[in-house]
């Protein structure tokens, strides 16, 4: 069956429909990486993306559960130039089908270049992707809200029985993130970003991390003062959108990009050590340089193509923040140091307050 993407500029593209979904609407975006579209599409920070693949063969090693990032395929559309089907290792099951069991479809056999090409050109915009289906008269906004200032009824759950005990504040976190902190020996509570401060404080985390999330940070505005506030008295690490609402938390501004960073090789500097490094990135919005003014925070790391705050610090509390996803996956390993930095941090911290 033949299937269209439509861009809000007008410009569609026709390829082969697979699975059973209707039409859909999101916002185009475009992913790098030659690898990892395991765990791009089931990355909750692609929530309603329609995510187009650069690297012209999608599907070719199929999909294993061990490498997905959370429990379904997140991106509303998967868009790709020529779609492997098989045959695959054992135990593993093809793209296809896992999208076609998650009701999400993909499209193949498009020109994959182009699509990127109106993408760079007129920024990330709102598409339309059905078989054959007429164009909507009224085209949805693009969704960049997912969260609700409600409290949620959401149960704190707990894993690992480490020595340290981390608070991972779930803006839909990546499994990976959560994996490398288990791996480090720790005994993580998984906490409702809506939590009470008085709840929080009664677990007795020695710190917390900021999950990667989707959308716009500006949608958890009303949680600002409260993250301060914790981020003030616990050692705390923020990844992607973690790193904005921290960031915005201590006062500064976030923008949209026009098209994103999402891919496995964008080069960071290190502002403090100059050393220039490899990074995997998934995100839409950054911190506004000229904002962090109004902040305690300085800048960590900058991007190496377009200048983009990567990282910040706080120069007295024990706060770091990335724009990148350190848990590389998919993507380089080299930032996995930075959870050793953290867990550091705290043990420190712990030596300190021990010993006072
Ligand atoms: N990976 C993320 O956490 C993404 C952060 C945010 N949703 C953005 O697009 O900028």
């Amino acid at each position: 069956m033949t299937g269209v993407l439509t861009l809000s500029n007008g410009q569609s593209f026709k390829g082969e429909w697979h699975g059973d979904a209707k039409e859909i609407q999101g916002e185009v975006v475009f992913y790098t990486g030659m690898t990892g579209y395991e765990e791009v599409v089931t990355d909750p920070s692609y929530k309603s993306q329609i995510i187009v693949f650069s690297y012209p063969l999608i599907g070719q090693y199929g999909v294993q559960t061990k490498h997905i990032q959370s429990k379904k395929i997140q991106a509303a559309g998967i868009i790709v130039a020529e779609l492997y089907e098989g045959p695959i290792e054992k135990g593993a099951m093809t793209l296809a089908s896992f999208a076609e069991g998650a009701g999400v479809p993909i499209l193949s056999g498009v020109d994959t270049r182009s699509i990127i090409q109106n993408v760079r050109e007129a920024g990330t915009m709102q598409s339309h992707l059905s078989p054959d289906e007429p164009l909507p008269d009224v085209w949805k906004p693009i969704q960049t809200q997912f969260f609700t200032a409600e409290q949620q009824d959401q149960e704190i759950t707990q894993l690992g029985d480490g020595q340290l005990h981390i608070g991972l504040v779930d803006f839909h976190y990546k499994s990976s993130i959560l994996e490398e902190l288990l791996k480090r020996n720790c005994k993580v509570s998984i906490l409702p970003y809506t939590i009470p401060t008085g709840k929080l404080d009664a677990l007795q985390v020695d710190g917390l991390l900021f999950s990667n999330g989707p959308g716009d940070p500006a949608a958890l505005k009303a949680f600002f003062s409260v993250y301060r506030d914790w981020a003030e008295r616990y050692p705390s690490f923020g990844i992607c959108l973690g790193h904005q609402v921290l960031a915005s938390a201590f006062g500064a501004n976030t923008a949209k990009l026009p098209y994103g960073h999402r891919g496995a090789n964008h080069p960071v500097t290190n502002i403090k050590t100059g050393r220039v490094s490899m990074s995997s990135q998934n995100h839409s919005y950054v911190v506004d340089e000229s904002s962090l003014e109004q902040t305690p925070l300085s800048v960590l790391y900058t991007n190496v193509n377009d200048g983009s705050v990567e990282g910040l610090y706080h120069p007295s509390l024990p706060v770091t923040t990335v724009q990148f996803h350190p848990e590389a996956a998919p993507g380089p390993a080299e930032h996995l140091e930075l959870f050793d930095q953290f867990i550091s941090t705290i043990q420190q911290k712990k030596k300190v307050k021990i010993h006072a």
